[in-house]
């Protein structure tokens, strides 16, 4: 939300500077008495208005928000056309802001192949009209305005990925927080149901937990569910995702995982942590439950259920092992 604002501003603010930026050369022109380049800067500047009424009226949806780019390449066009057309040169100077545009509004990717589309157009048309010296002194300056913005927009979105990161992920163990699973495992169910790819997934309780705070406090606890963790990191697939939900609860997500799959990690994952030491606890086990999405499962809540209730047998017949709970057990 407050980053859907950021860009909503930031997007608002650079079409309204555009078009203030453009009226004004366009007002330049028509004191000079160029009459057609008036005429142009001002249909310019509406469209850069376009762009911000655009803008406000996708306010919501400044993430997705397709109509920038149309409206950035009728911008750009308008420039190059206008170059090629007119007899003086003057209209390269309106890439200027353009270049600078393209990079604040549009995904990186995009703005960049946009901003260096229109630099190498630019100055193959200034090389034509006006010559190498000065298509190249344009040139150095276009280039050195991209540059500068492109470094500004990738340090930005590094920082904003790591600010999302952190929200999204306890720093100190690498696991998701565990408000995120719904929503996550809602997102690759969509997908799981648009590709076909099977999906499973498996909670795992830490046995005895209740004890071991009795016993060694509580911050034991939190010790050894952060070195299961660092375990189960080692043990699970990139694309697979761990969450935290208790001191004693965690869940993974294991898309492209059918059932067979599910067994052998669950029990992979059982058969290690059984096997090793834990300080300063010495051992412990786990009790895991483990279901896999059927064509018919289209709520996380399903899901997410199941596997709790193959956690929550296993725990009542004393733990440290696997039950798979299939689609078809009534909730
Ligand atoms: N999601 C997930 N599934 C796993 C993992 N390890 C094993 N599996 C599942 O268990 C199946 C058999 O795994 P393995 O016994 O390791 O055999 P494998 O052929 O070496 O497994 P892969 O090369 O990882 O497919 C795999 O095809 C997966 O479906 C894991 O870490 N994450």
């Amino acid at each position: 939300m407050i980053e859907t604002r950021l860009r909503t501003r930031t997007h608002g603010i650079a079409y309204l500077l555009t078009a203030l930026f453009l009226l004004m050369l366009g007002l330049l022109n028509l004191r000079y008495g160029f009459y057609g380049l008036f005429f142009i800067a001002l249909a310019m500047a509406v469209l850069a208005g376009s762009g911000l009424a655009y803008t406000i009226m996708n306010r919501r949806q400044q993430l997705i928000a397709k109509g920038h780019f149309v409206v950035l390449c009728t911008l750009n066009g308008a420039v190059l056309a206008t170059s090629a057309a007119s007899q003086s040169q003057v209209a390269g100077h309106w890439a200027m802001p353009l270049l600078a545009l393209n990079l604040l509004i549009l995904p990186l990717r995009e703005g960049l192949g946009l901003s260096l589309l229109l630099l190498v157009l630019m100055t193959l048309l200034l090389m034509l009209k006006a010559g190498t010296t000065e298509a190249l002194a344009a040139f150095g300056g276009m280039a050195m305005l991209i540059g500068t913005g492109a470094l500004a927009v990738r340090r930005y979105s590094t920082m904003a990925q790591s600010a999302n990161d952190l929200t999204i992920i306890d720093p100190s163990t690498g696991a998701h927080h565990g408000r995120f699973l719904d929503e996550n495992l809602q997102q690759e169910i969509s997908r799981a149901e648009a590709t076909g790819h099977p999906l499973s997934v498996i909670a795992l309780d830490i046995d005895h937990a209740n004890e071991v705070a009795t016993l060694h406090g509580n911050d034991t606890l939190t010790a050894l569910q952060r070195q299961i963790i660092q375990q189960l990191f080692e043990i699970i697939r990139a694309g697979d995702t761990l969450y935290t939900l208790s001191q004693s609860t965690l869940f993974l997500i294991l898309p492209f995982t059918p059932e067979e799959g599910a067994r052998v990690i669950a029990e992979r994952i059982r058969r290690t942590i059984a096997e090793r030491q834990w300080l300063p606890v010495e051992s412990s086990s786990v009790s895991l439950g483990c279901t896999t999405r059927l064509p018919a499962d289209s709520e996380s809540n399903a899901l997410i259920k199941r596997a709790h209730i193959g956690a929550s047998q296993v725990r009542k017949t004393g733990g440290n092992s696997v039950r798979f709970v299939p689609g078809t057990v009534a909730l």
